[in-house]
């Protein structure tokens, strides 16, 4: 899959045109740092987004360089996904199929960046600081490194180990667990060597009109003691938001939603 992102942003920038697009109802598309316009600092990054799922996919509308490749991985991520669920659910206290029949594993979005080397890499960012959006995160990166996240108050390399995972909670998992489940910061540092290539399917619907359910804090969750902390909302709107407004080190947009 690494090869399969790789191959797509290093053909000739005629052929990628294409498919280059800051239109986020778009099912596939490419462009430089998704929030350009707003951001203080560009990132050092280029990304491929697609939206696998919910269906039906039309696998024509994938780069034909990377389309089988994806195909066959989006497979596995959603055996991949519904484990996790199955174990977060557990460990939660919830019924095993708890998180999956609540459509945490409906919307799948992929994100295949690219980091060329950076020749001042001092002035910005691979990827600035943010937490995700959706529930669960399943990131795939190459040996290249410079993955951080921010862990008792210091930020940390997560060192690429051949055939990993890094399994990343998000917003919604945060919202939902009613803060029993927190969502991680993390970044992308710019640097000299690369390119660099990951690719991270988040677990989250989209700004597609099929994607309109309705998440809150999960009553089993609440008590009394514990009450509810956040207002019941919609994942597009927090979706919507994440690409309007700037990534910074205040990062958890979670704030827009609490009660
Ligand atoms: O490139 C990476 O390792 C991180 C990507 C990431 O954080 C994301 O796609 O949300
Ligand atoms: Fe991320």
């Amino acid at each position: 899959m690494l090869d399969g992102v790789r191959r797509f942003h290093e053909q000739d920038a005629e052929v990628k045109r294409e498919f280059y697009s800051r239109d986020i109802t778009k099912r596939v598309f490419y462009n430089t740092h998704f929030n350009f316009h707003k951001a203080s600092e560009v990132n050092w990054r280029d990304t491929l987004s697609c939206l696998l799922a919910p269906g039906p996919l039309d696998p024509h509308q994938l780069p034909s360089i990377c389309r089988d490749v994806t195909i066959k991985y989006l497979d596995h991520v959603k055996k991949l996904a519904l484990t996790l669920l199955e174990l977060f659910s557990e460990a939660l206290g919830l019924e095993r199929s708890y998180l999956k029949d609540i459509d945490c594993a409906k919307g799948i979005f992929m994100l295949g960046h690219y980091y060329p080397p950076c020749p001042e890499p001092e002035l910005t960012w691979g990827l600035s600081s943010h937490t995700d959006v959706g529930f669960v995160t399943i990131l795939l990166q190459d040996l290249v490194g410079g993955l951080q996240v921010f862990y008792e108050n210091q930020w940390i390399d997560v060192t690429p180990i051949p055939g990993a995972f890094i399994i990343n909670l998000g917003n919604m998992m945060q919202l939902i667990t009613n803060d029993k489940f927190i969502s991680v910061k993390h970044r992308v540092l710019a640097q000299k060597v690369g390119p660099r290539v990951s690719v991270s399917c988040s677990l989250r619907q989209h700004v597609q009109d099929e994607c309109q359910r309705m998440y809150g804090p999960i009553k089993e969750l609440v008590t009394k003691e514990n009450p509810p902390i956040y207002k019941e909302m919609k994942m597009s709107d927090l979706v919507k938001l994440a690409y309007t407004k700037e990534l910074d080190d205040d990062v958890s947009l979670l704030k827009h939603f609490r009660i």
